[in-house]
């Protein structure tokens, strides 16, 4: 008899009680589908971002923006944004936000303005479809293992930045991080906006901590606040400024981080590191 058939109604059977029983099923299933479902998209996307502008360029992460943001319900994430009149800034601007996981990306795709592409380590690239529909939306491949081929990837997008009118998403952090705090900055996203002289607009996320924790293997529903922070001037500062405008915004963003966690905790309970 064939039984072949048998396999998916009984993974529709056991999924669901192991759903139910087990968090750390949950966990597991819900990191796999994330990654898988992104695979898909991205499968799907690929045409449509080649049929639209026939390769690379910052006009697919419309396409990529709209496929991304339904994604969020199938995790039982929520995001509750404030300051959104702070991206109503005309003209080129680089946006900075700490970094806590993949699932940022959800959260940028909720409020990325228009014209805005993201710098990115080299090694995303590689990512299967992922990695292919991320060159195409245009995003910036650097090697953060040599500083200098970065400085010179990010001299190159300060001056298309002008010459083209894009806006760039940078993850000051330089990697993902998870300890309840925000690590310290990378001088890049600083650089990039003085050499440009184009203003730095902050966006905080606030702890993913009451919904995921990596170690204790849970991944539950939950909130997250996206704070849009007021816009940094940098008109006429120098690279001489750019450790002080890294330390203003690190200041400014470390407060936010603190405050709008502290507030998700007080509604929901506490948070564990
Ligand atoms: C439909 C389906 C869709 C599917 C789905 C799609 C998803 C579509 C969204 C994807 C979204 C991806 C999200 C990925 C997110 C990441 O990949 S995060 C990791 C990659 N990003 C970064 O690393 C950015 C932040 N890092 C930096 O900016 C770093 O500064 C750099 C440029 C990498 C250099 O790193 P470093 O050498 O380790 O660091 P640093 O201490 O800052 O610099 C050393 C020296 O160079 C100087 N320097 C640094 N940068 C410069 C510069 N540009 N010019 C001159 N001097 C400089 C510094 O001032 C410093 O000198 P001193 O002040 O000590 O004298
Ligand atoms: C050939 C198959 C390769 C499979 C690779 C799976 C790739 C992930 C696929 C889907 C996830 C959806 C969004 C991916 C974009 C997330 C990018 C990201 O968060 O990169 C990490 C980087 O910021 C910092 O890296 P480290 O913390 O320094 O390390």
């Amino acid at each position: 008899m064939d039984v072949l058939w048998m396999i998916p109604l009984l993974l529709l059977m056991i999924i669901p009680l192991l759903m139910c029983t087990s968090s750390t099923f949950v966990f597991y299933f819900k990191k796999f589908f994330y990654v898988a479902w992104m695979m898909v998209l991205a499968l799907i996307g690929i045409p449509l971002c080649i049929l639209k502008s026939g390769g690379r360029d910052i006009e697919n992460m419309r396409i990529i923006r709209f496929m991304v943001r339904h994604v969020k319900y199938l995790l039982g994430l929520r995001f509750e944004v404030s300051g959104w009149e702070h991206l109503q800034t005309e003209g080129p601007y680089v946006v900075i936000s700490n970094h806590q996981s993949s699932l940022d990306v959800l959260g940028l795709m909720e409020i990325l303005p228009d014209r805005c592409t993201t710098i990115a380590k080299k090694e995303l690239i590689y990512a299967g479809t992922v990695g292919l529909i991320c060159w195409l939306g245009g995003i910036v491949f650097i090697n953060r293992k040599k500083t200098s081929d970065a400085k010179s990837v990010m001299a190159d997008a300060a001056k298309t930045m002008l010459d083209d009118q894009i806006r760039l998403w940078v993850f000051p952090e330089g990697t993902r991080n998870q300890n309840g705090d925000l690590l310290p900055f990378k001088k890049g996203a600083f650089h990039l906006a003085v050499q440009a002289q184009v203003p730095i607009i902050p966006v905080v996320f606030s702890s993913y901590s009451n919904f995921y924790l990596r170690k204790e293997k849970q991944f539950k529903s939950g909130i997250i606040r996206l704070k849009i922070l007021p816009k940094i001037e940098t008109k006429g500062m120098t690279s001489d400024d750019v450790a002080s405008l890294s330390d203003k915004s690190f200041d400014l963003m470390r407060a936010a981080f603190l405050d709008i966690s502290d507030s998700i905790t007080r509604s929901n309970g506490p948070v564990r590191h």
